[in-house]
């Protein structure tokens, strides 16, 4: 409630005038207005009252003075004097009637002259009446009372002069009041004009004169100076910073455009679209100059191929992927155009910022092609996998190869002695397939070329006949020789890359594995009815001519045969050169066969040294018996191999049809143990199948069964056959023989066994037996005290081929603990020569376990001398054959001598085997043998008669 009108007063605030002057102005005339109302206002209560009270007091006076005369004139009765005297009381008194009023009750009255004057508010009358009071005095002479005197003011009058001094205090006051607000309004405009100019400041602002201060007039008030300056202070403290933070931006802005300028193609287009400026960038990465661009229509620069920019100038931000077809070839760019607005809705240029995505784009068509390469390479390899022949798969490729390159064209040459055929083309090349063109000849030629994009030029005439420009080719490689090219061709100039090359590679390579793998299987089927090394017909297409030649025999009731061939020795051929030269015998052998036969006969190889003739149309066994001969005959011719001269004969066995079997396959068994009859008959002849053949056949196979549980049944023994020292005519050593004591046959003689045990490999496990007997045979006569002589153990090829001899030898021995000096190991001179190398560090290393060597049946081999040297051997067993005829053979007496003197001379002692007399010792004596073996000294005995044998050495 106390604070009422104060807020009354504030509520009117917001009612005051917007503008400042307006404001001061306001309140300074209320202020004023207020002012003088209440100053007039006092001013007027002070000299209203003033007024009453002169007026009072004037009244009492005058009405004193003219009561004076008043009395003094009643008392005479002076009535006019009274009357005048009256009179003169309302001369310009504040009076309108003066009256006396005697004690009588008359009245002399007068009334002051009416006049005319403006007349004053009724309130004011009223209230000067009110606070007048009429003047009463009593006349009164001597003590006597004469009457009253009295005077009634004129408060019309009073009234009207205090009206009239209002009147004139406000005129006054309103000039005052207006005067002031002239003279403020005047002061405060011209003050706040100071103000009116901080609005031109900000014109100069707004109008980018940013150094523009806001002007000030000297005799602005101090605030206002201080306000104008605070703001020029803080323009200025703004301009500093703003100017800084836009230095800073346009610093930024600069390293931005660079950084955009290096990073961005940019160009900058008109409202219209048209190009008015590019960067370097953009010149650099189209190759166009910026004459080129500028003034072009945006829309123009960069398009889709054979298309127009969906671009037209717009208030939109546009993206898009955009081609240049520019100096530089075609460029894939990210195109964003971005309006720059005048003002809202008026666009004044384009800025357009293109990003060179032709890598990303290139990587990306890359892979999609890379993919869609993968599926046909995929697709051609599930063709390639499931393709019966290869022309389909030829097809299949070439038309893979253009599709992948995206080519017009493709063919697959084969490469031949004529130069190159199309095997199949694709696209333009389709119709070619089957064309011959001259060279390359051989794949040497075609191997040359690589995959670079040079047309080949045998590939000149085909090419001008289709229009081909250029072309890429790799070579279809199968192992180790190339098959052909694979060529895509294009008709138009084109740079094919690695890719495309690697893609071609791809494609060529699973051609190559279909080639290679229908060769294989032409190759299977091949080695499914040849032999790969003699290229003869095998042992299963041996059976369809042989039953081809039985049915056609059958159906002429006539006669068929087959030969069965087995090569004498072969084993040790092998054995002995290896592999190698035993598979060139093979082939020798094979051709030397195919010679033998007629026209219509087969041959073939059946395994092994085994081959097979089958004679279809046999008039009389008189033919095949001539075959068999002239077989003989060829195979007995010497074989010249790696140098060397190779004996080798052959056991023919012969088996006809119908006669011996009708059908193949009991021909060919019966032809087969024919053979072992021939074997058997000494080798090197043939045999036609008689019956009892077949015994001895099945007797073979039942001897090989029985060897191999010889050795487990302890059915194997040892004898021993001395040798004798012709120098002190004591025994010096023994030769152990091996011996089966068969629990039927009773002891058999090694030569019905050894080939068996050598053809089943048995002679390896009974060879270590043979070695560990002897061992414990010596540590038995040494335990008995006996003088113990050095015993010979033989030594078969296989044996010499057993990985780590020397090993197993060396672990017999020391298991046994025999003393090494007291074995002597015998080698045929053929099987050291077979692999002289190799038998040069196996004799060491036995060598070297301190036992003694010898080569056996020396002189029917060949023997190198360079070896012989190299041979760690201690003597040389000259062979029974050239001690046989002695004395009376000079040829063999030359050969002993000679032996006898080379070994000398490489200083080994010689043993003569196969002295069954005296004569042939005694010669052998001459020549300086050293010591002698056989009958004559004593037949293979047990060891129990060595003994004996060493008791009674000395020899007549
Ligand atoms: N790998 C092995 N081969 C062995 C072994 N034991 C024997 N053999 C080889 O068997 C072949 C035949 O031996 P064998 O029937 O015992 O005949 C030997 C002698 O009995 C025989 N000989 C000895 N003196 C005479 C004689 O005056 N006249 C004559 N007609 N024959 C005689 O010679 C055979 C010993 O010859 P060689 O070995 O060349 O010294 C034979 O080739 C043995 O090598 C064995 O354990 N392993």
């Amino acid at each position: 409630m106390t604070f009422s009108p104060l807020l009354r007063v504030m509520r009117i605030i917001p009612a005051l005038p917007r503008s400042l002057v307006g404001r001061v102005f306001t309140v300074f005339s209320l202020t004023l207005l207020l002012s003088m109302g209440t100053g007039l206002g006092l001013f007027y209560r002070y000299q209203f009252l003033q007024h009453i009270e002169e007026t009072q007091d004037t009244a009492l006076t005058l009405v004193e003075v003219a009561t004076q005369t008043i009395e003094d004139s009643v008392v005479i009765g002076d009535y006019d004097t009274v009357k005048r005297t009256l009179g003169k009381m309302l001369f310009q008194s504040p009076f309108k009637r003066a009256e006396f009023i005697d004690v009588g009750g008359g009245t002399i009255r007068v009334d002051a002259p009416r006049v005319t004057r403006a007349l004053a508010p009724r309130w004011l009358t009223a209230r000067i009446a009110a606070k007048l009071y009429d003047v009463n005095r009593i006349a009164n002479v001597g003590g006597k009372d004469y009457g009253v005197v009295r005077l009634q003011f004129d408060e019309e009058k009073l009234a009207a002069q205090v009206w009239s001094l209002v009147l004139e205090t406000a005129g006054v006051a309103f000039v005052v009041f207006v005067a002031s607000l002239v003279l403020m309004r005047t002061l405060v405009r011209r003050w706040l004009d100071n103000l009116g100019r901080l609005r031109s400041f900000e014109h100069d602002v707004a109008a980018g004169r940013v150094t523009a201060e806001a002007a000030l007039l000297a005799d602005a008030p101090t605030e206002i100076q201080e306000a104008i300056r605070a703001v020029n202070r803080s323009a200025a403290s703004l301009r500093d910073q703003f100017g800084q933070r836009i230095d800073s931006l346009m610093n930024s802005l600069m390293q931005h455009k660079s950084a955009m300028d290096q990073a961005a193609i940019v160009c900058e287009a008109d409202a219209a679209g048209a190009i008015t400026g590019v960067n370097d960038l953009f010149v650099t990465s189209s190759g166009f100059t910026r004459p080129d661009v500028v003034g072009q229509r945006l829309a123009d620069v960069g398009r889709p191929a054979g298309a127009r920019l969906p671009w037209q100038p717009s208030d939109r931000v546009w993206n898009g992927e955009v081609v240049i077809a520019g100096r530089h070839g075609r460029r894939h760019w990210y195109r964003t155009i971005v309006p720059m607005f005048a003002a809202p809705g008026t666009v004044e240029r384009y800025i357009c910022i293109d990003i060179d995505i032709t890598e990303r784009k290139e990587f990306e068509r890359t892979i999609v092609e890379n993919a869609q390469r993968q599926t046909l390479i995929a697709e051609l390899g599930r063709k390639a996998l499931a393709a019966n022949g290869l022309d389909d798969l030829f097809a299949d490729a070439a038309d893979a190869a253009a599709r992948g390159l995206g080519a017009a064209c493709a063919a697959l040459f084969e490469t031949g002695p004529d130069g190159m055929r199309v095997r199949a083309g694709a696209g333009r090349l389709a119709q070619s397939t089957g064309l011959q063109l001259a060279g390359p000849h051989g794949d040497a030629h075609v191997a040359a070329h690589g995959t670079d994009a040079a047309l080949r030029p045998w590939f000149a005439p085909l090419a001008a006949l289709h229009g081909i420009d250029t072309g890429i080719d790799t070579a279809i490689v199968c192992g180790e020789r190339t098959f052909g090219l694979l060529g895509v061709y294009a008709a138009r100039p084109r740079r094919f890359g690695a890719d495309d090359a690697n893609f071609l590679h791809g494609v060529a390579n699973i051609v190559a594995t279909a080639v290679e793998r229908q060769e294989a299987r032409n190759r299977l089927t091949y080695l499914a009815q040849y032999d790969p090394l003699t290229s003869l017909p095998n042992r299963r297409r041996l059976a369809h001519s042989l039953e081809d030649a039985i049915a056609a025999a059958a159906r002429a009731q006539g006669r068929a045969a087959v030969m069965f061939i087995d090569l004498d020795r072969f084993k040790n051929v092998n054995d002995m050169l290896g592999h190698g030269i035993g598979d060139q015998l093979l082939v020798q052998a094979a051709k030397r066969l195919s010679a033998c036969a007629r026209a219509d006969d087969v041959v073939a190889r059946l395994g092994g040294d085994e081959f097979a003739l089958v004679l279809p149309a046999l008039d009389d066994d008189g033919i095949a018996a001539g075959i068999g001969a002239r077989v003989i005959e060829a195979l007995a011719q010497p074989f010249y191999l790696a140098g060397q001269q190779l004996f080798v004969s052959a056991s023919v066995g012969i088996a006809t049809y119908p006669e011996n079997g009708r059908d193949a396959e009991t021909l060919l068994k019966n032809a087969d143990t024919a053979m072992y009859g021939a074997k058997n008959g000494g080798r090197n002849n043939y045999q036609f199948y008689v019956a009892e053949m077949h015994e001895n056949a099945t007797q073979r196979l039942q001897t090989e069964t029985q060897l191999r549980q010889a050795l487990e049944r302890g059915e194997f023994l040892l004898h021993y056959q001395p040798k004798l020292d012709l120098a002190t005519g004591t025994i010096s050593g023994f030769e152990a023989l091996l011996r089966w004591n068969h629990p039927q046959r009773g002891l058999v003689p090694p030569l019905e066994f050894i080939a068996i045990l050598e053809d089943t490999g048995l002679i390896l496990p009974v060879g270590e037996w043979v070695i560990g007997e002897v061992c414990r045979q010596l540590k038995a006569w040494q335990a008995q005290g006996m003088a113990v002589r050095p015993v010979a153990i033989n030594l078969s090829a296989r044996q010499l081929q057993q990985a780590d001899l020397a090993g197993a030898v060396e672990r017999i021995v020391a298991r046994a603990g025999v003393d090494p000096a007291l074995l002597e190991f015998e080698l045929t001179e053929s099987m050291l020569m077979a692999n002289p190398e190799a038998a040069v560090e196996i004799l060491a290393r036995i060598k070297a376990l301190g036992m003694r060597l010898s080569v056996d049946d020396f002189g029917t081999g060949y023997s190198s001398l360079a070896y012989l040297k190299r041979f760690p051997l201690d003597a040389l067993k000259i062979d029974r054959t050239f001690v046989r005829d002695l004395p009376d053979d000079p040829d063999d007496a030359a050969i002993t001598k000679a032996v006898i003197r080379l070994a000398h001379s490489l200083s080994l002692k010689v043993v003569a085997e196969g002295v069954e007399n005296v004569d042939q010792l005694r010669e052998l004596e001459q020549y300086g043998c050293d010591q002698i073996q056989g009958y004559y000294v004593s037949r293979p005995v047990p060891a129990q008669a060595c003994e004996a044998l060493l008791a009674g050495t000395a020899m007549a």
